[in-house]
């Protein structure tokens, strides 16, 4: 088996840069964002990046599969199962990073920073990201907030970490904001998440996520700025598009009794109860003696092997 995240004969692909994010948003080329938390989440990622046998796919001038992939603090709710995002530690992230960043070697690798880790002081986020990128081996960080984390991205992409914001609904601040609730309704929220939008860009931020606002901010914003926007409940027209994997492949982390998860969620797959078929074929397999099989799931031994390891045993009693 390769351990080089690729098949032995394919050439190593070209890992995607901040340049090739401009260029993206310039020819008006929707970029692809998605979560990974783990090597399998990161591994499907990476396989997006393959050429599809006798399809023609993508033209060969555009670079393939997904653009960005996050390590996203959702994680928390959706590989951890805890309540909020606001209780994964950042020693929990760095060790999804590193798993990550074994199995998705092409997309450019995004991890955000945990709840609690910048809020203190610029000294402790510069120090987690710093650890983000050297432990982890993250290629940026991603910071929820507007104003008041603006000296941290100015530090941060002085320091040659790049940065991508998240205004709009920001789930780490979701106690303050009184849940999980559209942002930008009115004018005064709307002029606040643009302010927000515009100061990143001026930081210094190479990008930045708007959560949950209505479509016609979100593409206001993305006409006004020179930096890529990524979109989650952001209508179509922002730069590109994020979504939590295990929410687009349909497994129900942590959508609750009704499955449905936000509105703006789209499901791209039905891998949840193809799984919780599995499980009870599985258990009814093996309660119903059909497996395993012998012969085909079970190691052979000659007879007359058998035969001596009986007699060996026979004697020594
Ligand atoms: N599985 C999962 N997917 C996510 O996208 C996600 C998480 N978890 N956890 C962290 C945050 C929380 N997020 C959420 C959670 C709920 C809504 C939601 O229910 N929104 C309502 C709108 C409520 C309103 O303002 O009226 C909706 O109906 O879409 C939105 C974003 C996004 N993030
Ligand atoms: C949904 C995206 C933007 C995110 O921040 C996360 O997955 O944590
Ligand atoms: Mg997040």
């Amino acid at each position: 088996m390769s351990t080089d995240g690729a098949s032995s004969s394919a050439p190593p692909r070209k890992k995607r840069t901040i340049l090739d994010l401009q260029a993206l948003k310039r020819k008006k080329v929707p970029i692809t964002v998605l979560t990974a938390h783990d090597y399998p989440s990161a591994r499907f990622i990476e396989a997006a990046a393959a050429p599809v046998p006798g399809a023609d796919g993508a033209p060969a001038s555009l670079p393939r599969g997904i653009d960005i992939c996050l390590v996203g603090d959702s994680l928390a709710m959706v590989a951890c199962g805890y309540e909020s995002t606001n209780q994964l530690s950042l020693d929990e992230m760095l060790y999804h990073c590193r798993s990550v960043a074994r199995g998705c070697t092409t997309s450019l690798l995004l991890a955000d920073l945990p709840f609690g880790t910048y809020a203190a002081s610029v000294e402790d986020g510069v120090r987690a990201a710093v650890r983000l990128v050297q432990e982890g081996r993250m290629d940026a960080v991603k910071i929820e907030g507007g104003q008041e984390v603006l000296p941290l991205v100015r530090h941060l992409t002085s320091a040659g970490i790049p940065v991508m914001g998240h205004v709009g609904l920001t789930p780490q601040r979701q106690a303050s904001l009184s849940g999980y609730r559209v942002q930008g309704k009115t004018v005064e929220s709307a002029t606040q998440v643009y302010r927000d939008a515009l100061a990143l860009q001026d930081a210094g931020a190479f990008g930045v996520v708007i959560e949950a606002v209505p479509s016609a901010l979100a593409q206001w914003i993305t006409d006004r700025l020179a930096i890529p926007t990524i979109g989650i409940g952001a209508g179509m027209h922002t730069s590109g598009q994020v979504l939590v994997q295990l929410d687009m492949l349909g497994v129900d982390s942590d959508l609750g009794a009704s499955g449905k998860g936000p509105r703006f969620l789209r499901k791209f797959g039905d891998v949840g109860p193809h799984a919780r078929d599995a499980v009870r074929a599985y258990v009814d397999a093996v309660r119903g003696g059909e497996f395993p099989v012998e012969g085909q799931h079970t190691y052979p031994m000659s007879d007359e092997t058998f035969q001596a390891f009986c007699h060996a045993m026979e004697a020594k009693q």
